[in-house]
């Protein structure tokens, strides 16, 4: 195979000097030939290649891991923690390693929680954190700083970080935390200050680009088994019983998708990224009766963001944001239900239908991570660190087709993950379920 490879350039800090790695002193690694990673050590983006083309050019990304020399002198670091956006199963796990790792990995000391999400940096007063204090985090769900929405104030932010004299500043958030992070990598960057910025990209949505899941999304999708299960229970039990379970699911599908995949009850499932139509010829009504004909009951998953458009709204509803400006969504599931209703009371006024909802929105996400969640979140935290204690900044560590790698923070905060509606994986779910193939029929329909 020919072709140019394109590594990923990382910023780094340029006013530090060159230290030995005291990992070389840890009674617990005995660094041996590979053991540190060095800069032409890469992680390539993709990994399957057609052999047959003739020349084809490769982006790869510095890998993660312990760099022979650091950049910092232990005892002079400062590091601040911070957790942002909404919960994730995880997020303690992440704080806790980062606090552990930093201690026993390279002798930090001076290591502080930042509570409430980036409004704490310049309202809330900081919280030092040994592993003492974090020992039994990773059981807990949730974040035990809090987190916050909104609150993002540049410059007073960067002001608190330079005032408190943080030198390393790990920011566990999602998409919109990825931006507030760019946002204060360059001012930080304009001031010349030597503080590393890295961001550990957190959402239950696995809506973030470039890596290959976000941590807790494995935890979250095992929780809607037990509501699909539920439903599913429920409309069995009933004649012409509908079981709807809402799943997280802002702009993409990911959860909503897994969990049919693996549950293999649903009848049905409606992500962000699909269009679809209830009434008339390969609509979602005619499925509907179809199944309830043929087996008596029906299971649908809907995310939370698919629809949206279909949903009446008022004025007042068609603005309405969080506080970091999220678009708040009205309740698909409550208006799934009603219309659902509707339908069958208009076509069958005298048989018996029933729908049981179930909304398990905060129950899939504020559990502990499951064992593969909390493994993840263990070398998350630790490339984290390595890449900052060597100097690194404005990067995030993720793993990207199986391995740890740096990746440039603004192209993390430019990359959403959508399901690709015209993959296998797409399409596994369309076989799983039998479910209609609604933009075709669409077409067809408006022939
Ligand atoms: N474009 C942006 N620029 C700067 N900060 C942002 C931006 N978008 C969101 N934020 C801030 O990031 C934090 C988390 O954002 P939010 O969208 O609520 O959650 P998440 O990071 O999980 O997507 C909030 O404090 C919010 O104000
Ligand atoms: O009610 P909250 O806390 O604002 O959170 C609701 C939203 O948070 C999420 O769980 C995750 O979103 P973020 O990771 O972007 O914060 C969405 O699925 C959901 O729409
Ligand atoms: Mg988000």
């Amino acid at each position: 195979m020919t072709g140019a490879t394109s590594i990923r350039k990382l910023p780094s800090l340029s006013g530090l000097h060159h230290r030995r790695n005291p990992l070389e002193d840890n009674p617990f690694f005995h660094p041996s030939n590979g053991f540190y990673i060095t800069p032409s050590d890469v992680i390539l983006a993709q990994v399957a290649y057609d052999l047959s083309a003739q020349s084809q050019s490769r982006v790869a990304y510095h890998r993660a891991g312990p760099r022979r020399e650091i950049m910092y002198e232990p005892s002079a670091v400062k590091a601040a923690i911070v957790t942002c956006g909404g919960l994730c199963p995880g997020m303690n796990t992440v704080i806790r390693e980062l606090v552990v790792g930093l201690w026993e990995l390279y002798g930090v000391r001076e290591i502080y929680g930042i509570p409430a999400g980036y409004r704490g940096f310049y309202s809330m007063e900081a919280v030092k954190l040994d592993p003492k204090a974090v020992h039994d985090w990773h059981k807990k769900g949730g974040t035990v700083l809090a987190t916050s929405r909104g609150g993002f104030h540049l410059h007073k932010i960067v002001d608190a970080i330079q005032l408190n004299g943080f030198n390393q500043v790990y920011i566990i958030g999602g998409d919109g935390t990825m931006r507030g992070a760019v946002e204060i990598f360059k001012e930080i960057s304009l001031r010349k200050l030597e503080v590393g910025i890295t961001g550990i990209p957190k959402t239950v949505d696995n809506d973030v680009g470039i890596i290959d899941r976000s941590f807790g999304f494995q935890t979250a999708v095992e929780m809607a088994q037990q509501a699909i299960s539920a439903a599913h229970v429920e409309a069995e039990s009933a004649v012409n019983g509908i079981g709807l379970v809402k799943l997280m699911g802002r702009s993409t599908g990911h959860i909503a998708l897994h969990a049919t995949l693996s549950s293999r009850d649903v009848d049905c499932c409606l992500i962000p990224e699909m269009d679809f139509y209830l009434e008339g010829k390969g609509g979602l009504f005619e499925f509907l009766e179809k199944r309830l004909k043929e087996r008596g009951h029906a299971v649908l998953v809907v995310a939370e963001g698919a629809g949206q458009e279909m949903i009446p709204r008022n004025e007042s509803q068609k603005q309405e944001r969080d506080e970091s400006g999220n678009p708040v969504f009205l309740d698909v599931g409550v208006w799934f239900k009603s219309v659902l209703k509707d339908w069958w009371g208009r076509e069958h006024p005298d048989e018996l239908f029933t729908v049981k909802y179930i909304d398990p929105t905060y129950m899939i996400r504020a559990v502990p991570a499951n064992a593969t969640d909390n493994l993840y979140c263990t070398l998350l935290a630790h490339s984290a660190i390595h890449g900052v204690m060597a100097g690194y900044t404005g990067f995030v560590p993720g793993p990207i087709n199986g391995n740890y790698a740096y990746i440039p923070l603004e192209e993390v905060a430019l990359t959403k993950n959508k399901v690709n509606m015209s993959d296998h994986k797409w399409a596994w779910v369309r076989s799983v379920t039998n479910q209609p193939d609604f933009e075709t029929n669409f077409k067809g329909q408006s022939l």
